[in-house]
């Protein structure tokens, strides 16, 4: 059996009245990066804050596979240490610490280690919280989002880099976004939340392998045997996503159309199994 990073076994978090996460159950692999996507209130923060050990479940199991460091989009940084004294600090704090990784992060993205984290920028901030986090050597880095205040170059140049550290070493990163339209490279593995429960989880090539957008004549059911995930009609005309085991290039009767997915139509049909054309997440 392959390694995991993460287990859930039947979780729940209750706040008051409200499941944030509801008999959810997942095994995430290890040494991937895994997105983490959701609406606004889908229960991002809740798993990772549970995953942290800063959060007590409400009922089930959540297994981590090593150690954790979260990184929120609250940064933890002291505005008169400078860059080098953060490091000192990370240094200070963590049983296990690697200067040297935590440097280079800093080099990466030329971060001046004698000024005070209080006059860097945001983005230069976040970058210094990434370096104290990875500086710490966790086995499962989780990013809530932390990614937010650098611009999409950045953001971009960023995941890059998480992809070079995570096949480096025997790191997993799960980092957790709305942004579903920046998704397309930047995790090799996807975990879908909608409302507090699981909706869709796997190897994202393979995802996509399994999916398809069927195109014909108005019809209520698509021409071939599948799971419908989004039906959209007009008048004329039907569309389908459908999950299925037959492949992408499966023969259709005619007129009908098979065309492959990107991420993010994929998360987008899962999301809204009956979105209107344009439509926002
Ligand atoms: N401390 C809390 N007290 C009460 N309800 C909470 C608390 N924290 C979160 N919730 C609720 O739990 C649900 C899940 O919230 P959570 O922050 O985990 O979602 P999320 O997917 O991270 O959302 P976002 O993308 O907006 O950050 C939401 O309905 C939220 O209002």
């Amino acid at each position: 059996m392959s390694e995991f990073a993460i287990q859930t076994e039947s979780l729940g978090k209750r706040y008051r009245k409200l499941w944030a996460l509801k008999d959810f159950s997942v095994s995430l692999p290890a040494n991937k990066v895994i997105a983490l996507v959701g609406a606004n209130g889908a229960g991002k923060s809740t798993l990772m804050s549970i995953a942290a050990g800063i959060l007590p479940a409400s009922e089930g199991e959540l297994r981590v596979n090593g150690r954790v460091v979260l990184l929120s989009q609250e940064k933890p940084l002291y505005r008169s240490f400078t860059v080098a004294d953060m490091l000192a600090f990370g240094r200070h704090l963590n049983r296990v610490w690697d200067q040297e990784r935590a440097l280079n992060w800093l080099g990466r993205f030329d971060i001046p280690l004698n000024r005070p984290c209080g006059k860097l920028s945001g983005g230069q901030q976040t970058q210094v919280a990434m370096a104290v986090a990875l500086g710490a050597r966790p086995s499962v880095l989780l990013l809530d989002e932390p990614l937010a205040n650098l611009d999409p170059l950045a953001r971009r140049e960023v995941t890059g880099e998480l992809l070079a550290e995570v096949a480096d070493s025997d790191m997993t990163v799960v980092l957790s976004t709305h942004v579903v339209a920046e998704l397309a490279g930047v995790g090799d593995y996807l975990l879908l939340l909608g409302q507090g429960r699981g909706k869709l989880d796997g190897d994202v090539e393979e995802l996509l392998a399994q999916h398809a957008r069927l195109t014909g004549p108005r019809a209520d059911a698509p021409p071939v045997e599948g799971e419908i995930v989004q039906a959209q009609h007009t008048e004329r005309q039907s569309t389908f996503v459908i999950r299925t085991l037959l492949g992408a290039d499966t023969p259709l009767a005619e007129p009908w159309k098979a065309q492959p997915l990107t991420l993010e139509d994929l998360v987008l049909a899962y999301l809204k199994p009956h979105r209107s054309p344009g439509e926002e997440l």
